[in-house]
């Protein structure tokens, strides 16, 4: 029998509003052997998806949801163990591998808050690191998973490739050493979940009387927002009077692009490129979402823009209750990869540099970041490797 719609049901999303794409990669074949056909229209769709928005929904991608849902029951009995062991996983500040309980990392550099989540990096295939011991099943699960998202973020570096007008291999080229450790490629996996969010003050075990909101799951202290569209923009959220909130939570990765998995609706928003407003992305279930880097704006000149976004506490009484998993992949070409927009060829049309111009505020900020980040990459290396 048909339900009638609840107000919690009603949610305006990009997704509800068919504003953004879906790309289906059935029959793509596999990474080393994609499908010429299904390859070069995927590529187009990318080609399209990307220059207008910055994200689209992958479906039919080869990784079920049976496996991502193993993945976060692991990641579930991985937060159960005790805090002894645990300890053994936490990852250090300057290491890539492990796992960081709420409250250990911070939502950014400008305007640093907690993560009140949990969150475990996979970045090198075999890392002694996983914990088989006291959890038989989840290195081998894990390390599977890991590398059904690099066969996937494979075949999608193929497609942008076509879709960019470059050889099929150019940028797969440069992203070789993808989990083969972050001395060669930072690139990894990253499980994570964000416990329910708690009503009481009280109970917000890791920054008492502070939990705000984004990336934060205590309710206490939640801007009075009311989702009356699907769109708060920065001013409303200034007239509110959180503008550090605001500021403090939205991010843009550093990567190439992140593939996201999300197991709920859950609060996830973007902001969509030259928009200043923030939109629910939606649920799709089983769907990975693909999102443009920092990385993918220099190469392409900002034809492709980074896009900004963040997971505020949902407003729904019902998934405020509950916990959210995700899974994101961040694809970042090998560590001494040049990044240069030269190597594309430049035959963009009229309206491409259009929408180029303006874009080109954005660009720059993110040309200033991934420059840096890129900087401090190489001299880790070359200290490491006394070169
Ligand atoms: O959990 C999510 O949905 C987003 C995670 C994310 O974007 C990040 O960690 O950079
Ligand atoms: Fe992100």
């Amino acid at each position: 029998m048909l339900k009638a719609k609840t107000g919690e049901e009603k949610m305006d999303t990009l997704l509800s509003k068919s504003q953004i794409p879906i790309i289906d990669l059935a029959h793509c074949g596999t990474e080393e052997t994609p499908v010429k056909s299904v390859v070069i229209r995927v590529a187009s769709q990318l080609h399209k998806a990307l220059s207008d928005k910055g994200i689209a929904f992958l479906v039919n991608h080869g990784i079920s949801e049976e496996k991502l849902k193993q993945a976060w029951q692991h990641l579930d009995d991985f937060c159960e163990l005790p805090a002894d062991v645990k300890q053994h996983y936490i990852k250090g500040v300057n290491e890539c591998n492990g796992y960081t309980e709420p409250g250990q990392e911070l939502t950014n550099e400008t305007d640093p808050e907690p993560e009140l989540r949990h969150a475990f990096n996979i970045c090198t295939i075999n890392a002694r690191n996983l914990p088989e011991e006291p959890l038989p099943g989840f290195s081998d699960q894990i390390a599977g998973l890991a590398k059904d998202f690099k066969a996937l973020a494979g075949f999608v570096l193929q497609s942008l490739a076509i879709g960019l007008e470059l050889p099929q291999s150019f940028f797969l080229e440069n992203h070789s050493r993808m989990l083969d450790g972050d001395l060669d490629n930072v690139s990894l996996l990253r499980l994570l979940y964000y416990p329910p969010v708690v009503e009481d003050d009280n109970k917000c075990e890791v920054m008492k009387g502070q939990c705000k909101y984004s990336y934060q799951r205590c309710a206490s202290d939640n801007p009075d927002f009311q989702f009356h569209d699907d769109i708060r923009s920065e001013d409303d959220e200034l007239a509110a009077g959180n503008s550090g909130l605001a500021n403090g939570s939205k991010r843009t990765d550093r990567d190439t692009f992140t593939l996201l998995a999300q197991d709920s609706e859950g609060g996830l928003e973007v902001k969509l490129p030259e928009s200043s407003k923030w939109k629910r992305v939606g649920h799709l279930p089983g769907a990975i979402l693909i999102i443009s880097g920092e990385i993918l704006s220099v190469w392409t000149d900002a034809k492709y823009a980074a896009v900004s976004h963040r997971v505020v506490v949902p407003e729904q009484e019902s998934l405020k209750s509950h916990g959210r998993h995700s899974i994101a992949f961040f694809c970042h070409p090998d560590n001494l990869t040049s990044i240069s927009s030269a190597d594309l060829p430049n035959h963009s049309s009229d309206q491409e540099n259009d929408s180029k111009k303006k874009r080109k505020k954005s660009f720059k900020i993110a040309k200033d970041k991934v420059y840096s980040a890129y900087q401090s990459i190489k001299e880790r290396f070359k200290e490491k490797n006394g070169s």
